[in-house]
């Protein structure tokens, strides 16, 4: 515990005094704050082993609903800390409560020293231990060992809600068992289809995605299954299809809702015979892949219309994960709103405070038709648009402002301009580094192929 660090919040400056002169005698640093609204400055920009939260403060005297949304907003920010709870003698319901909220501990105040440094060091203590298992599960999932049951937690899927379906790919993963993955668009199809594949024995071999829902009639066959030389008139050489490319891997269909009966009928074969045949050749060959299929599309429903083949429903979704919408889990809003603020804030080397409890209200109610990928977005240029000389609260502003305008359309016409001229570059650079290929380089930018799309056309490239 000697080397620990810890923050305390509390309005009263007598109580920050006193407690941390006990403390630093024990510990390495304690940080002592009066205003909670610092918390995610602080927490942005520190690690503390434990933090220690009075339930309430001047504005809302007895009824902890302050205590509870701020530890709201330190689990959201970090969501790995350990929150001790000050409260008066009299509060212990409440006290339970917040435990059950994710606090670690409550103290009573006034508190016995002893008591007191006991709950610390016990908080510590949880703390390092999880860093510990944290860091043993990372490097076991990028080694050898597929059995460890902790790994996907520490790949960079974020949401509470979302647990029960790495919980899924978990136990799914290391079989190779075909996975229907349905989802609206944005909600996160693609990163649990890579999720998968790394959590797979196949994970040292390829990953090959295609958004099977963009492929025209005529290029569909010979990119899945390839050509022989001379097949058709743009046949200059041999080329292996996508199928062959993934041998021994994951393939990810993509969009599967989206093809044609003629499609359906020639990828329920391939599926049946486990095999692929050329564009123009004779020869059969076999195929060893794990398949994963996504949509946004019900295809159920879709059965039922007589537009999807049921056959082919069958052989896709031995096992079949549904992603909710970002609208019916608004508890991951403030996580993922986080998690984008800390990783643009980084890459953009902007220094940011965080969100406002207010806007972070405001963007639970808001419906996310874009899902994650328009939260990510309205984070990523809320965190351009930020001017390094406004730091503090200087995020609320322009997300509100590309919130409230959708995160696609008019922002002022100088910081568009701008946006414009940094996205044309950003996608300028993909292109060459991936060598125009638009999977790779939709990916790097966290676009979907169809929005690349639409954005290369607008810049005429
Ligand atoms: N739970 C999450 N945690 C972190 N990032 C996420 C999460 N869900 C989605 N994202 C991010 O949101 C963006 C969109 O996700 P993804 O491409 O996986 O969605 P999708 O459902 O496949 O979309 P589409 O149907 O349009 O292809 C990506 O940048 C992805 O990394």
């Amino acid at each position: 515990m000697q080397d620990a660090k810890l923050l305390l919040v509390d309005d009263d400056p007598d109580v920050l005094l006193a407690a941390r002169l006990l403390l630093k005698r024990h510990v390495a640093a304690v940080d002592i704050e009066k205003n909670p609204e610092k918390l995610p400055f602080l927490l942005n920009n520190n690690q503390y082993d434990a933090i220690v939260l009075d339930m309430n403060f001047q504005r809302d005297v007895s009824s902890g609903r302050e205590g509870f949304a701020w530890l709201d907003r330190i689990l959201d920010i970090a969501p790995d800390s350990k929150v001790i709870l000050f409260t008066a003698y009299g509060d212990v319901e409440m006290a339970v409560r917040a435990i059950k909220a994710g606090a670690v501990d409550f103290v009573l105040k006034p508190w016995q020293n002893d008591k007191f440094l006991e709950t610390i060091r016990k908080a510590v203590e949880a703390k390092k231990e999880a860093s510990e298992e944290a860091g043993f599960a990372n490097g076991k999932k990028n080694g050898k060992d597929s059995g460890d049951k902790k790994a996907s937690k520490q790949t960079n899927i974020i949401g509470s809600a979302m647990r029960p379906i790495l919980d899924t790919v978990e136990q799914v993963a290391p079989t190779d068992a075909n996975v229907l993955i349905l989802g609206e668009n944005g909600t996160g199809k693609d990163l649990i289809a890579r999720a998968i594949h790394e959590h797979s024995d196949r994970r040292d071999k390829p990953f090959v995605s295609v958004d099977v829902g963009a492929l025209t009639e005529s290029l569909f066959e010979s990119e899945l299954f390839g050509h022989v030389k001379g097949a058709f008139t743009d046949a200059r050489d041999d080329r292996a299809g996508r199928f062959e490319e993934a041998n021994g891997g994951t393939i990810f269909l993509d969009e599967i809702g989206n093809l044609t009966p003629s499609q359906q009928a020639r990828l329920l074969t391939v599926l049946q015979q486990r095999q692929v045949t050329r564009v123009g050749s004779n020869k059969a060959r076999l195929i060893d892949v794990r398949l994963i299929c996504a949509t946004n599309a019900d295809l159920n429903e879709r059965v039922a219309e007589r537009a999807f083949r049921q056959d082919l429903l069958y052989r896709i979704n031995t096992i079949e994960l549904h992603l909710p919408a970002l609208r019916e889990r608004p508890g991951d809003v403030g996580q993922l709103a986080e998690f984008f603020l800390k990783k643009y804030a980084k890459q953009y080397n902007r220094s940011v405070s965080g969100l406002s409890p207010a806007l972070l209200a405001e963007m639970k109610q808001y419906q996310w038709p874009g899902n994650v990928r328009e939260l990510q977005h309205a984070v990523e240029r809320a965190v351009i648009l930020a001017r390094p000389e406004l730091t503090t609260g200087t995020l609320l502003e322009p997300i509100n402002f590309v919130f409230k305008n959708g995160a696609t359309v008019a922002t002022p016409v100088s910081d568009t301009l701008q946006l414009e001229d940094m996205e044309r570059q950003l996608i300028k650079q993909a292109m060459q580094k991936y060598r125009g290929s638009i999977t790779d380089v939709a990916r790097e930018l966290g676009l979907s192929r169809q929005a690349l799309y639409r954005r290369l056309e607008k810049f005429g490239m």
